[in-house]
């Protein structure tokens, strides 16, 4: 099997600025700009994995272990600072709830401004317009402008506008958990769909049971970087200190 994605020896750092008194600021300056205001962090530390084509992968980990981080590197919205990542056909993904919507736009509008974004044609959004009109249950509000919307109904159109650019590679992160109950199934029912498709799906989320259904592989991140990848049984068994 051909690897969908590809991350080699990937690094992030974030810089973190510390606000400071004047006081300090100006001892700063007076001793020649000596030390620093800001401190670094390593999100990610030479991160290497391969996902084939196909592959149901879960990143967990810890609050602030590099899971979003690692998505985003493999979403193409973050650029890593050395290292690079591959990703074969289609990719989308719901990374943050409105990420590319336009809240002064409408929710057609906003639809067609995401479909283009993700890569359809117009043509394309006129053919699945209605299919994602209907999936998402926005209804009467289609014509509203997306910032009156919940973000329950943010995640509706994104969610319906991404499951139906068919991607190859679905990335999902935690906000699922924005939807209510129904539509939440519906999302999962949707993703179980699109891998037994043999689509690539990446999934992070902290609803380990969840992601035991859904993904088969599990890759463990601490402190930005991988220190098991296995079967999702054996990873959340760990996980849970089992
Ligand atoms: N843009 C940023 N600037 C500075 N630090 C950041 C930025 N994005 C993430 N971080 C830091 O990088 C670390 C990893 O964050 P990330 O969101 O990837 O963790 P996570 O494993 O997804 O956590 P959670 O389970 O809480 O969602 C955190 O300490 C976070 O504060």
């Amino acid at each position: 099997m051909a690897n969908a994605i590809e991350v080699r020896n990937v690094n992030k750092r974030f810089v973190l600025r510390h606000t400071r008194s004047m006081k300090e600021a100006f001892v700063w300056l007076a001793k020649g700009r000596k030390g620093d205001l800001s401190e670094r962090f390593d999100a990610l530390k030479d991160i290497s994995i391969n996902i084939e084509q196909g592959e149901t992968v879960a990143l967990l980990g810890l609050n602030g272990s590099g899971k979003s981080t690692l998505l985003k590197h493999i979403s193409g919205v973050m650029r890593p600072d050395s290292g690079t990542v591959g990703t074969r056909g289609r990719v989308a993904g719901l990374i943050e709830v409105g990420a590319g919507f336009h809240h002064d736009l409408s929710g057609r509008d906003n639809v067609y401004l995401n479909g283009a974004i993700l890569g359809m044609t117009e043509e394309e959004i006129n053919e699945k317009f209605d299919s994602i009109v209907e999936f998402s249950e926005i209804g009467q509000f289609i014509d509203t402008e997306v910032k009156f919307y919940s973000s329950g109904m943010y995640l509706r159109l994104a969610f319906s506008v991404a499951v139906h650019t068919d991607p190859e590679v679905f990335l999902v992160d935690e906000i699922l958990a924005v939807g209510d109950e129904p539509f939440q199934k519906k999302c999962i029912d949707k993703i179980k769909e699109l891998a037994g498709e043999g689509k690539t799906l990446v999934v992070v989320s902290h609803d380990l049971d969840l992601v035991s259904r859904i993904c088969e592989r599990g890759v463990l991140l601490e402190h930005g970087q991988i220190v098991m990848d296995g079967p999702v049984g054996d990873v959340v068994a760990r996980l849970r200190g089992q």
